[in-house]
C-alpha cells in the first residue's frame, strides 16, 4: 500500500500581490497568517522560484522509473484556472514541463535495461464538456469509455501511437496540441478549456536468442503512465465567463467537484468499507479510476497562487490536495501471461527451486561432516589423555600397594620385637618376683599364645619364653634398619626425628633409638618419675586402661589395641607409641588406596562411556557419508 505522494507548487506573483499575499510558506507547510485553521502540510511544497525539472527530480522521476519495470503510474496538476497547471505539465520554450522531462526519461531507463524488449505506445485525449476526444485523431470524438478483464478501463477508438524516441512523442503531442480546446477569460488568455491526458503504455518482455526460445519468459509486463493537465476550476464572476465559456467552465467545476468527492470518500476509507465511490459521475474520475484507487504509483501537483485575491481558491484547492493525502493505493507489476508462458515460468521457477534445494542440502551436509569430523577428532584426544592417566593412576596404585605391603611387613617385624622384649623382661620380672604389665598385640593375636602373657608364677619352669618355632625369630634391628635404607619407600614412609631412611618424607619412621632402646631389654633404663607421668599422660590418649589383672579385658578390646597393664617400662611404652603411630599410617594409606581405587573405577567407567560414545559417532558419521553418496549417486542419475 502507499499513499499518494502530494505537491504544492506556487506560482510567481507580482511584486504588488507578493507584499499582500496571506501565506506564509515554512518547510513543507503553508499557512494563512489571518486563519489559523488554514495551515496545511504536505510531502513537498515548491516556491515561486522553483524549477518544473526541480519538481519533476523529488517524485515524478521515481514514478517513471517505475513505469519501465512494469507498474502503472499518474501525475496530475490540480488547481484553479492560471495557477500554472499547463506550465508545470508541458512547460514552455525555455523550460520543460513534466511531460517532455518523463518522456525523455522515460526512453534512457528503457535503453538501461538490456536484458528485456519494450514496445512503446502514446495516445493523446482530452475530455471537453463530458466528451472524450481523441488529440492525434481530431475526427475520433465522443469516444466511450469501456471496461475489461484484458484491458482494464480503456477508451474505446483511441489511437494508440507506436513511438520509439522521445521526439517523435514531443512531435505526436505538438499535433495533439494544436488541437486541443483552449480559450481565452479574464484571468488566462490561454486557458484550458478541457482536462488533456497523455498516456503512454510501455510493454516490455524478457529478451531471448532465437537458439534458446525455451530458455526465456515471454511473460509480458503492461504498465500505463498518465500524465494529466486538469482544467482549473474557475468563477464565472472572476473569468467573465459567458456563453460558450459559461458552459464550459460548468463542465469543468462539475467534473472537478466528482474528482474532489471521489478523493473524499477514498480519504475516508469509503471504498475498503464496501462502500460507494462516484467514479462514475464524470469522464475524468471514470479514465482515472485506477490511479485514484488502484493500481498505480500516483503523484497530485497542486498549483497554487498565493495572491490575497484567489485566498478562497487556494485554500479550497490545498483542503483538495490535503485529503489526497490520505488516499492509498497499491501499486503491482502488470503482466500478461498466456499458457504458455505461464507453464514456461513455472518450469523456469522449478528447476530455480531445485538448483537452490541441491546447492543447500550439499552445503548442510559437508558442514555436518566437518562438525562430526571435529567432535571425532576432540573424542580421539580425550581418549587419549584419559588412557594416559589411567595407566599413571595405575602405576601409582602399585607403587602404593607395594608400601604398603613393605609397610605391613615391618610392623610385623615391629610387633614381634617388641613381643620378645616383653618376654625377656617378663622373665626378669618374674625372677625378681614383681608384677608385670601386658599387652595384647591385636590383629597378630593367632600368633600369640594368651596364656605365655599371662604372669607366670614364680618357680615355674614351664615356658617363661615363647617357643620361637611360634613365633619365628624376629630380624635384628640393624637388618630391619638395613633393609628399610635398602629399600626406601618415599611415597609411604615421612622423615621424623631421627628417622633412619633420608628419602622418606610422608610417615615417620620409628626413632631409632627409641627401637634401640626396645631391643637392649639388657641395660634397662628406668625412667623419671616426672617422665613417667609426662609418658603416662600422653599415653593415655592412646591406651585403655584395664585392670592390671585381667589380660582377658585387654584382649577383648575391639581395636585390639595393646592394652597396657600399670608400670610400663619406657622401652615398652615408646615402642608402644612406635607401633601405635605405624597403625595409624597403615590405617591412612589404607583409606587412600580405596580413594584411589574409587578414583579409579570412575576413570574407567568414563572411559568406557567415552568408547561407547566414540563407537556411536563413528556410526553416525559413516551414515552420513553413506547418504551423501547415494544422494550424489542420485543427483547424477537425474
Ligand atoms: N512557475 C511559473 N513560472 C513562470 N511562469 C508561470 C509559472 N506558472 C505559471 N506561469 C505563467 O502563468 C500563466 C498561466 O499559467 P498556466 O496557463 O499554466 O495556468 P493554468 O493553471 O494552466 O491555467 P488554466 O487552468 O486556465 O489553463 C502562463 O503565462 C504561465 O507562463
Amino acid at each position: 500500500m502507499e499513499r499518494i505522494h502530494v505537491a504544492v507548487r506556487s506560482r510567481p506573483l507580482s511584486p504588488e500581490d507578493s507584499r499582500s499575499s496571506p501565506w506564509k510558506i515554512s518547510g513543507n507547510a503553508i499557512a494563512h497568517s489571518a486563519q489559523s485553521s488554514s495551515r496545511f502540510e504536505f510531502d513537498r511544497i515548491f516556491g515561486e522560484e522553483c524549477r518544473t525539472a526541480e519538481v519533476y527530480q523529488a517524485r515524478i522521476k521515481h514514478i517513471v522509473d517505475n513505469v519501465v519495470r512494469g507498474f502503472n503510474g499518474t501525475v496530475f496538476a490540480y488547481g484553479q484556472t492560471n495557477s500554472g497547471k499547463t506550465f508545470t505539465m508541458r512547460g514552455s520554450a525555455n523550460e520543460p514541463g513534466i511531460i517532455p522531462l518523463a518522456v525523455h526519461d522515460l526512453f534512457q531507463r528503457i535503453q538501461e535495461h538490456m536484458d528485456r524488449e519494450f514496445l512503446v505506445r502514446m495516445s493523446y485525449m482530452e475530455i471537453y464538456n463530458e466528451d472524450i476526444n481523441d488529440l492525434l485523431v481530431p475526427e475520433h470524438r465522443k469516444l466511450q469509455i469501456h471496461e475489461s478483464i484484458e484491458k482494464g478501463i480503456f477508451v474505446a477508438g483511441l489511437r494508440e501511437e507506436i513511438v520509439t524516441c522521445a521526439e517523435q512523442v514531443m512531435d505526436f503531442m505538438s499535433f495533439g496540441e494544436s488541437h486541443r480546446h483552449i480559450g481565452e477569460t479574464n484571468m488566462n488568455l490561454y486557458s484550458s478549456r478541457s482536462h488533456t491526458i497523455f498516456r503512454m503504455v510501455i510493454e516490455s518482455r524478457e529478451k531471448g536468442d532465437d537458439n534458446e526460445v525455451e530458455d526465456f519468459c515471454d511473460a509480458v509486463r503492461v504498465s500505463v503512465l498518465n500524465l494529466v493537465d486538469l482544467a482549473g476550476s474557475e468563477r464565472a464572476a472572476k473569468t467573465g465567463a459567458e456563453g460558450v465559456r459559461l458552459k464550459e467552465g460548468s463542465h469543468i467545476n462539475k467534473s472537478l467537484m466528482t474528482l474532489g468527492t471521489v478523493i473524499k470518500k477514498l480519504s475516508e476509507g469509503i471504498e475498503s468499507q464496501g462502500g460507494h465511490v462516484p467514479y462514475r459521475d464524470s469522464k475524468l474520475t471514470r479514465i482515472l479510476q485506477p490511479a485514484l484507487g488502484g493500481n498505480s504509483n500516483t503523484a497530485i501537483i497542486c498549483n497554487i497562487t498565493l495572491a490575497q485575491i484567489h485566498t478562497d481558491e487556494t485554500k479550497s484547492s490545498l483542503q483538495f490536495a490535503s485529503r489526497a493525502l490520505r488516499v492509498t493505493n497499491c501499486a503491482c507489476v502488470n503482466e500478461i501471461l498466456t499458457d504458455a508462458a505461464l507453464l514456461k515460468r513455472q518450469r523456469k521457477e522449478i528447476e530455480e527451486l531445485r538448483a537452490k534445494l541441491r546447492k543447500s542440502e550439499s552445503d548442510h551436509w559437508e558442514e555436518e561432516i566437518l562438525n562430526l569430523r571435529n567432535t571425532l577428532l576432540q573424542s580421539e584426544l580425550e581418549k587419549e589423555r584419559i588412557s594416559l592417566e589411567l595407566e599413571e593412576e595405575k602405576k601409582a596404585k602399585e607403587q602404593r600397594d607395594r608400601c604398603l605391603i613393605e609397610q605391613a611387613k615391618k610392623i610385623e617385624n615391629l610387633s614381634s620385637l617388641v613381643l620378645n622384649s616383653d618376654r625377656d623382661d617378663r622373665s626378669t620380672a618374674f625372677s625378681k618376683n614383681k608384677r608385670r604389665v601386658t599387652w595384647c598385640p591385636g590383629p597378630n593375636a593367632k600368633q600369640f599364645d594368651i596364656e605365655d602373657l599371662r604372669p607366670v608364677q614364680e618357680g615355674s619352669t614351664s615356658s617363661t619364653v615363647r617357643n620361637e618355632r611360634d613365633m619365628g625369630m624376629p630380624p635384628l634391628f640393624e637388618e630391619l634398619m638395613q633393609e628399610s635404607n635398602d629399600e626406601p619407600c618415599a611415597n609411604v614412609y615421612s622423615s621424623g626425628p631421627g628417622n633412619v631412611s633420608k628419602d622418606s618424607e610422608d610417615v615417620p619412621l620409628p626413632d631409632s633409638h627409641a627401637l634401640l632402646h626396645v631391643t637392649n631389654r639388657r641395660k634397662p633404663k628406668a625412667m623419671k618419675k616426672s617422665d613417667q607421668e609426662q609418658f603416662r599422660g600422653r599415653a593415655g590418649e592412646l591406651l585403655i586402661p584395664q585392670d592390671p589383672c585381667d589380660g582377658n579385658d585387654a584382649l577383648r578390646h575391639k581395636n585390639t589395641v595393646p592394652c597396657v597393664v600399670s608400670s610400663l617400662s619406657s622401652r615398652e611404652s615408646e615402642a608402644i607409641l612406635v607401633i601405635k603411630q605405624l597403625q595409624d599410617q597403615i590405617k591412612l594409606l589404607e583409606a587412600e588406596k580405596s580413594s584411589v581405587q574409587t578414583n579409579l573405577d570412575a576413570v574407567l567407567v568414563l572411559a568406557t562411556q567415552q568408547k561407547v560414545s566414540f563407537n556411536e559417532e563413528y556410526e553416525e558419521v559413516s551414515y552420513v557419508r553413506l547418504r551423501k553418496r547415494k544422494f550424489e549417486s542420485i543427483q547424477l542419475g537425474d
